[in-house]
C-alpha cells in the first residue's frame, strides 16, 4: 500500500472541493435539460420511493432527544445583524491580512452563481418526464435512411430506402428522433425533405420537418449531435463515431463491411433494420449488451454467487486454505459475533422470516445488544460540504475551527444546507429537497448573519483559535495515499484499511489501481448525478475483487503446485456480501405514488437501464477478468437491492454541536467572555451548527435483524458512539432465546399505513400488535 501523505492545506482542499462541486453543478444543470437518464435518484429519494433505507433511521435528532439530554439551541443574545457582525470584527482583530480568496475561488464562485439555481425536479416529475418523453435518437440520412451515399449524389436524386420505413416509424413511437445530413446546396435540402414526405415519414405524426437538420460540413453534424445529446446516434462515418464516443452514450455504426469496434459504446451493424440496437425496446429501454452477456455466459457462476451459503466445496476450500476452518453461514456469523465482542446474540434461521438475531442471554432495558461495524458505507455527497469526516470510520477530523470555517465558507457560497432538514415547506420556499435536506438556498436567503470571508478563511486555515476548543480535540486529517484529494482519514490505520478493502480500486488519484481513472471519473459523476447508492455498490464490488486477489495470493503461497480454484476463491471473497438479504433493485423498488400503475413496466425498465449504464461505466473503470461474474447485471441489481432492503442510515454527531452546548453550559462569567467570540459564529451557522455526518451503510449483523411493530430493541447512538458503527440497544428486558427485533418504520403509525410501508420490504407483518390491529380493522 502506498503511504499516506500528510494533511492537505485547508485552502487547497476547499478549492478542490469547490472545483469539483462547480463542475458537478455545471454537469447537473446541463443534464437537467437533457432527457437521457433518470436523474438524481439519490439513495434517499430512492428510499422515499420504496420506503427503503430501513426506517430504523439513525436520525440524530430522534436518537438523542428522548433518552438523553434534551436537544437545545444554545441561547443567543438577540442582537441586530450589524452588532453581530461588529462583534465578530472586533473580536477578530488578529486575523492576518494576507488571508484572501484566490482567483480559483472566485471562478468557482462564478460557476456556482451561474448554475446553482434551485430548479432540481422532484422524483415524480423526473419519472413522469421520462415516461412521457422516451429517449432521444439522432441519425444521419446518407447510407442509413437514404440509398445515396454522398452529398453529390443527393444533388441528382434522393431515394428513401423502403426497408427502413417500418423500423423508423417504430422508433418515432418511443423516441424523440432527429435526422441530419450534410448537403451541398438548398436544392438538395428541399429534395431530401420532399422524398421523406413522399415516403410518409412526416404523415405518421412521429417525425416533424423541424427535426430534419442540415449542415454543410461533417463537423457540423458532429456539433448537432453534441448539442442534442442523444442516447443513441446512428452514423456511417467511422471518424465521427470515434469522435463522438466520448460524449454520446451509445452509437450504432452502420457499415456494409464489419469494421473493428472503436469504443465499447459503439456498436456496428450492416443496416439499421438489421441492428438489434434499433429495436424500440433497445432504444427505449435498457441497453445491456456487455453486462447482459456476462449474465448469459456466466450464468452458473452468477447463480452460485446468488445462492445461499454454504457449500461443501467452500468447506473443502477452507480446509485447503488451512487458515480458515469451517465456513458455513452459521460459523461465519459466529466468527462475526466474536469479532464484534457481542456474545449475547446468535444468528439463526427462522422458517417464516429467514435469518434473525436471537438473544443468547438475557438483556436488561437500555443494555447494549450489538455494536456492528460497517462493511461498506458512504457519506452522502451533499453532506461533504457540511462535515469533514474520516472516509473509513466517519469520525470527524480536523478541528472544531476547521469544521466551522469550512461550513461557513460553503454557506457563504450558498453550497451548504441552509434550512432545517426536517422542514417540509422546502419546495414552496424555492428550495428543493435533496437527501432529505434542503440542498440549495442562496446564501442571502436564510436569516443567518454571514461573516467576512477573511474571518472564515482564517478559521478554516487554523490561523484563528476559538476558546475552549482544546476540550474537543479532533484527529488531523490525512490525505488519501492514492492522492485523490477526495478521501481523508483520521489515522494511518484507517487510510490503510480503506485502501486495502476498496479505495485502491476506486481512487481517482495518480496512484489509483483502477484500469481507467477517466472511466472511474465518469462512473462517479453518473452516480452523483443519479443515485449515490451506485458508489456503495462499487465499493462492494471493489471489496470483493481485492479480497479475491488477497485470497489468491494466500492460496498460491500455500498451494504453489496446484491450479487456483478461482470460482471458490471468488465465492469466499464474496461471502460478506452474500449473507445480505437480496432482491433485484428494479424488481423490489416500490412504484412512486405519482407513477401510474399502467406505467409500472416502463418505470422498472428505466430503473434497470439506469443500473445498466452505471455498471457499464464501472466495468470500464475496474473490470477484472477473473472476477467477471461480479460485473453481471443480475449481481449489480442484487447488490443495490440488498442495500435498499438492509441499509441503515449512517449518522455521526457533530463535535461542533457539543462545542456550542459546552459554551452554553459554562458559568455565567466565562460564558459571557467566550460568547463574545463564539456568538457571531453560532449566529452565522444558525440551526446548522448541529449538522451531523450523514450517509448510508451496510452492517452485516444488524442487517440480519427482522422487523416487529412492537420491537424489543432499537438503533440508538449513545454519547460515546462517535463514529459510523451501528448500535442496537434493548428497549425492554429481553429473555434468552427471544428474537431481537427492531422496527423498520414508525411503529406508531396506524395499521394500514404500517402495512403499506412494510410492503416495500416484501412482507406483511404478523407481530402481536399487527394481529391485534388486524382483528379490529
Ligand atoms: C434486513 S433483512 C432481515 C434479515 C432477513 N430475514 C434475512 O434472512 O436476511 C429484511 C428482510 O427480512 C424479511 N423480514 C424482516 N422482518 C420480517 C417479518 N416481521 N416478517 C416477515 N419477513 C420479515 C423481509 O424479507 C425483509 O425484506
Amino acid at each position: 500500500m502506498a503511504e499516506s501523505s500528510s494533511s492537505p492545506s485547508p485552502t487547497e482542499e476547499i478549492v478542490r472541493l469547490i472545483k469539483r462541486l462547480s463542475a458537478y453543478v455545471a454537469f447537473k444543470m446541463s443534464s437537467l435539460f437533457s432527457t437521457s437518464t433518470i436523474r438524481k435518484l439519490d439513495s434517499r429519494s430512492i428510499g422515499a420511493i420504496a420506503g427503503l433505507a430501513i426506517a430504523v433511521i439513525f436520525t440524530w435528532r430522534a436518537i438523542r432527544t428522548p433518552r438523553e439530554r434534551q436537544r437545545r439551541q444554545p441561547k443567543r443574545r438577540i442582537q441586530s445583524a450589524e452588532s453581530s457582525s461588529a462583534a465578530a470584527q472586533s473580536s477578530l482583530t488578529s486575523i492576518p491580512p494576507e488571508v484572501s480568496f484566490s482567483h480559483e475561488d472566485t471562478a468557482a464562485q462564478d460557476v456556482v452563481d451561474q448554475f446553482f439555481q434551485p430548479v432540481k425536479p422532484t422524483l415524480g416529475q423526473i419519472v413522469r418526464q421520462k415516461l412521457s418523453e422516451g429517449r432521444k435518437v439522432t441519425c444521419r440520412l446518407l447510407g442509413v435512411i437514404l440509398e445515396e451515399s454522398s452529398p453529390e449524389e443527393l444533388q441528382k436524386q434522393v431515394t428513401v430506402r423502403s426497408s427502413v420505413l417500418e423500423v423508423l416509424l417504430e422508433i418515432t413511437k418511443y423516441c424523440d428522433l432527429y435526422l441530419m445530413e450534410r448537403v451541398l446546396d438548398d436544392e438538395s435540402e428541399a429534395k431530401v425533405l420532399q422524398a421523406l414526405e413522399s415516403a410518409g415519414i412526416f404523415t405518421s405524426g412521429g417525425l416533424v420537418k423541424d427535426k430534419v437538420l442540415f449542415c454543410s460540413t461533417e463537423i457540423g453534424r458532429t456539433s448537432f449531435v453534441r448539442q442534442l445529446e442523444p442516447d443513441w446516434h446512428i452514423d456511417t462515418n467511422p471518424e465521427i463515431s470515434t469522435q463522438l464516443a466520448r460524449f454520446i452514450k451509445y452509437q450504432l455504426h452502420v457499415s456494409a463491411v464489419k469494421p473493428e469496434r472503436t469504443a465499447p459504446n459503439v456498436f456496428t451493424s450492416q443496416s439499421i433494420e438489421q441492428s438489434k440496437a434499433s429495436s424500440p425496446e433497445k432504444l427505449t429501454g435498457a441497453r445491456m449488451d456487455s453486462v447482459s452477456e456476462i449474465n448469459d455466459n456466466l450464468s452458473v457462476e452468477v447463480s452460485a454467487l446468488l445462492a445461499p451459503l454454504p457449500s461443501l466445496q467452500l468447506q473443502a476450500l477452507s480446509l485447503s486454505l488451512s487458515c480458515r476452518r469451517n465456513i458455513d453461514s452459521r460459523e461465519y456469523f459466529k466468527q462475526l459475533i466474536t469479532s464484534r465482542s457481542c456474545n449475547g446474540i446468535e444468528v439463526k434461521q427462522n422458517l417464516s422470516n429467514g435469518k434473525g438475531v436471537y438473544a443468547n442471554s438475557e438483556f436488561q432495558e437500555d443494555e447494549l445488544i450489538l455494536k456492528d461495524q460497517i462493511l461498506v458505507g458512504i457519506q452522502h455527497s451533499s453532506n461533504k460540504v457540511d462535515c469533514l469526516v474520516c472516509s473509513f470510520c466517519f469520525l470527524f477530523i480536523g478541528s472544531v475551527e476547521k469544521q466551522i470555517g469550512r461550513k461557513l465558507y460553503f454557506k457563504n457560497m450558498g453550497l451548504s444546507g441552509c434550512c432545517d432538514g426536517d422542514s417540509s415547506e422546502s419546495e414552496e420556499d424555492g428550495c428543493v429537497k435533496y437527501n432529505g435536506k434542503q440542498e440549495q438556498c442562496g446564501a442571502s436567503s436564510s436569516n443567518h448573519k454571514s461573516l467576512p470571508q477573511e474571518v472564515v478563511s482564517s478559521l478554516m486555515n487554523g490561523e484563528m483559535a476559538l476558546p475552549y476548543t482544546d476540550k474537543f480535540p479532533l484527529p488531523s486529517p490525512l490525505s488519501c495515499p492514492g492522492r485523490c484529494q477526495e478521501a481523508f482519514y483520521c489515522s494511518e490505520s484507517c487510510a490503510q484499511k480503506d485502501w486495502e478493502t476498496s479505495h485502491s480500486l476506486l481512487c481517482t488519484g495518480e496512484r489509483s489501481e483502477s484500469i481507467s481513472r477517466e472511466a472511474l471519473g465518469e462512473f462517479i459523476q453518473h452516480a452523483n448525478d443519479t443515485n449515490d447508492i451506485f458508489l456503495l455498490a462499487a465499493k462492494a464490488i471493489a471489496f470483493t475483487i481485492l479480497k479475491y486477489r488477497k485470497l489468491k495470493a494466500e492460496y498460491l503461497n500455500k498451494q504453489a503446485k496446484q491450479s487456483v480454484p478461482k470460482q471458490l476463491l471468488l465465492l469466499e471473497a464474496w461471502k460478506p456480501v452474500s449473507i445480505g438479504y437480496k432482491r433485484r433493485w428494479w424488481d423490489c423498488i416500490a412504484l412512486p405514488d405519482d407513477v401510474d400503475p399502467s406505467d409500472e413496466g416502463a418505470f422498472r425498465m428505466q430503473i434497470k437501464d439506469l443500473a445498466c449504464t452505471s455498471l457499464e461505466l464501472l466495468k470500464a473503470a475496474i473490470f477484472d477478468k477473473e472476477c467477471e461474474a461480479l460485473f453481471s447485471l443480475d449481481i449489480y441489481g442484487n447488490i443495490i437491492g440488498m442495500f435498499e432492503l438492509n441499509n441503515l442510515d449512517l449518522v455521526v454527531a457533530s463535535p461542533v454541536e457539543d462545542y456550542f452546548l459546552y459554551i452554553d453550559d459554562l458559568p455565567d462569567a466565562e460564558k459571557e467572555e467566550a460568547e463574545e467570540i463564539t456568538r457571531p459564529f453560532l449566529d452565522a451557522l444558525g440551526d446548522e451548527y448541529s449538522d451531523c455526518c450523514q450517509g448510508t451503510a451496510f452492517f452485516p449483523l444488524q442487517s440480519c435483524m427482522n422487523h416487529s411493530c412492537c420491537p424489543n430493541a432499537k438503533a440508538f447512538k449513545r454519547e460515546e458512539d462517535r463514529d459510523g458503527q451501528a448500535v442496537i440497544i434493548a428497549l425492554r428486558q429481553i429473555s434468552k432465546n427471544e428474537e431481537v427485533t427492531i422496527s423498520y418504520i414508525d411503529e406508531e403509525l396506524p395499521y394500514i399505513e404500517r402495512q403499506a410501508l412494510l410492503a416495500d420490504y416484501g412482507f406483511s407483518c404478523k407481530c402481536p400488535k399487527c394481529l391485534q390491529d388486524a382483528s379490529v380493522v
